[in-house]
């Protein structure tokens, strides 16, 4: 068993202090060995998932994009995004060890000592792009998530190489470049059933006109029941890309108050749309609320793509979507201020698509 330290952190500001400036990170609080979660992690009990409210029998689509040129592939890709929101996909293209890279470059990240992870704080880091920290939005919640996680911004390649963690961004370069193909092909699926022909320029910018990918930590946690690993929320991408790994915990909203399991498939990638996109689809595509559960005897991690709008277009209905007459459900908004709006609070459900709603 790993050792306890001599002068335990109990107090909330210590705590505050050890994870989040001094760049330990959840993960430093697990390998201390800590006999119970401390009280700055522990949700209100509306937040914690209720064991009867999982319905084991259920599960999100399996899409077989091996033959995706086949009509069919096409319709159970845009019926999982209407009734789903999530789905699960196989034989994609993208290769099993970029896949494989990825995830083995978040534990080398992870693994690096807190002094090199601290570098990469907000207020050291090289790069407004580049961001090390732990939970969600720390200042703005009252319970602390029990997660960490690196966020990247893509910019460029030139500015990837140059600021980026030097342990991971090969990797992780290389799974962005090598997902591109799937994103694109589920994009001009999922645009077709709306009447969108083509992406152009424009479409693009507005769909996938910026990206940016999280590597997500999840350690074990000592009382996994009274914390989350991420709270309940939906993106706020277009459409996110999943990679995890073979732990499991990742939950998405079913009918009424359930809850339904994703369930680790190897070399699968899950999607699921984004808010940006119930926005633009007028809310046939739906973002659904997702949650990670803590775990209490194995270290997960998780690498989402959140393929999104550039941060200065301005969302809103596709004119394609109102030309029969069909009433606008949202207004039309600067895309970097949802993100403000999302990053200004803590995680709340499906509250957040409210700030678009006319
Ligand atoms: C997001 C904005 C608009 C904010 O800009 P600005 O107001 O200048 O300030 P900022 O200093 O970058 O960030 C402001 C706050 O946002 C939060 N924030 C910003 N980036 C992140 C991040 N990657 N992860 C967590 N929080 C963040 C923090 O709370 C910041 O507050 P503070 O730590 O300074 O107190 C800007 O960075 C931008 O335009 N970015 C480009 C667009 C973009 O990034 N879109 C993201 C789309 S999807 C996406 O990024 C999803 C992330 C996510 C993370 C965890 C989850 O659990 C989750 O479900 C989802
Ligand atoms: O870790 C996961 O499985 C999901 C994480 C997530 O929902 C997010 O980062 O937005
Ligand atoms: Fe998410």
């Amino acid at each position: 068993m790993a050792p306890t330290i001599a002068t335990p952190i109990t107090d909330s500001a210590d705590i505050a202090n050890f994870v989040i400036s001094k760049g330990n990170g959840v993960k430093g609080l697990s390998e201390m060995g800590l006999e119970c979660l401390p009280q700055r992690f522990i949700q209100p009990l509306e937040e914690r998932i209720s064991f009867s409210n999982i319905m084991p029998q259920e599960s999100i689509p399996i899409i077989d994009m091996s033959n995706w040129n086949d009509p069919k592939v096409a319709e159970s890709i845009c019926d999982a995004a209407e009734t789903w929101g999530f789905f699960q996909i196989i034989n994609h293209g993208v290769s099993i060890e970029a896949l494989e890279n990825v995830k083995d470059a978040t534990h080398l990240f992870f693994g690096l000592p807190a002094e090199d992870k601290k570098k990469f704080l907000k207020e050291n880091s090289p790069s407004r792009n580049v961001r090390f920290g732990t939970s969600f939005s720390p200042k703005a919640e009252k319970a602390l998530e029990w997660k960490d996680y690196l966020s990247l911004f893509y910019v460029s390649e030139d500015e990837a190489s140059a600021s980026w963690p030097s342990v991971c961004k090969d990797q992780v370069l290389e799974y962005m470049k090598s997902s591109e193909v799937v994103i694109k092909r589920l994009l001009e699926v999922l645009m077709k059933r709306l009447n969108v022909n083509e992406i152009d320029e424009m479409k693009e910018s507005l769909l996938m006109g910026s990206k940016r990918i999280n590597l997500n930590y999840y350690p074990i946690c000592p009382n996994p029941e009274l914390t989350v690993g991420v709270g309940r929320h939906s993106d706020v991408s277009t459409l996110t890309i999943l990679l995890q790994d073979e732990i499991g915990g990742l939950y998405v909203r079913g009918k009424n108050d359930s809850w339904i399991h994703v369930p680790p498939i190897s070399g699968s990638l899950v999607i699921n749309v984004g808010d940006a996109l119930q926005i633009m689809s007028n809310g046939r595509y739906k973002s659904i609320e997702h949650r990670v559960l803590a775990n209490g005897s194995q270290n997960r991690i998780s690498v989402p793509i959140f393929v999104n709008p550039k941060p200065y277009e301005i969302i809103g209905p596709f004119p394609e979507m109102l030309t029969g007459g069909e009433k606008a459900a949202y207004r039309q908004v600067l895309y970097s201020d949802y993100v403000k709006h999302f990053f200004g609070k803590a995680h709340d459900g499906k509250n957040t698509v409210e700030f678009a709603k006319i």
